[in-house]
């Protein structure tokens, strides 16, 4: 457990707005007229990039300009209407805050676009504990692939075993293990009984105030934390 970083998702895991960029999602496809299925978005669309989502849900031959200008539409009606409802996950400051006092690295790793993932950081008043963001638009292939995580380990200098990743969604718990990386698995989107079987997860908590409570080798990690 000597981790040199924490690397963290952004949507369901700085916030708890995933059940938000659903509706939207819905909202946005109707006007599409394509009906959303939200048993199937939760099944193979979160945590994706709006690319991959697009391409799914709408037509796997949109060109690049008309992603760019879906997800731009889709991304400003979301941020318009979740500006006011913005709040972390409970204790998300005070583990950042307590991580930088101990030296560790802090990254975003996002399928989201930069516009969102400033909009969250700025949002949230978070954006100075980050050494390094990696954002949707910066990846050639989505997780569940690795790329973003092994992004965020170059850019850190860290080898990928030294980063301990912070996720909501099996796809980028996927990705993270895939990545070579152990993560923590926030239950804001999903049950904790469809993240704690999946590789690599070492802990499924409700929020990272949890975190601080915990028995064992990774409570006693967490509790030089809480001072
Ligand atoms: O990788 P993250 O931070 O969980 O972001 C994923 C989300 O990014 C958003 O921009 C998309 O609109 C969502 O539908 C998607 O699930």
């Amino acid at each position: 457990m000597n981790w040199k970083a924490f690397i963290f998702d952004m949507d369901g895991t700085l916030l708890d707005n995933m059940a938000f960029h659903i509706e939207i999602w819905r909202e946005f496809l109707h006007s599409l007229g394509v009906k959303l299925d939200e048993k199937e978005f939760l099944q193979r669309a979160v945590g994706r990039t709006n690319a991959d989502i697009l391409r799914d849900f709408v037509n796997p031959d949109l060109s690049d300009e008309e992603i760019r200008a879906l997800g731009k539409q889709k991304e400003a009606l979301y941020r318009s209407r979740f500006r006011p409802l913005m709040r972390e996950v409970p204790g998300l400051t005070r583990l950042l805050a307590r991580a930088k006092q101990k030296g560790i690295r802090i990254a975003l790793a996002t399928s989201a676009g930069v516009e969102n993932a400033r909009f969250v950081l700025e949002g949230l008043d978070i954006e100075s504990y980050f050494d390094v963001l990696v954002t949707g638009d910066q990846v050639t292939q989505g997780k569940p692939h690795p790329e973003i995580f092994l992004k965020a380990a170059e850019r850190l200098s860290i080898h990928p075993s030294e980063g301990l990743v912070f996720e909501d969604s099996p796809l980028g718990l996927e990705a993270a293990h895939r990545a070579g990386m152990a993560s923590i698995a926030l239950s804001t989107t999903y049950p904790p009984e469809h993240l704690m079987t999946l590789p690599g997860v070492l802990a499924v908590v409700p929020d990272y105030d949890t975190l601080f409570l915990r028995d064992g080798h990774l409570g006693e990690f967490f509790h030089s934390f809480s001072g």
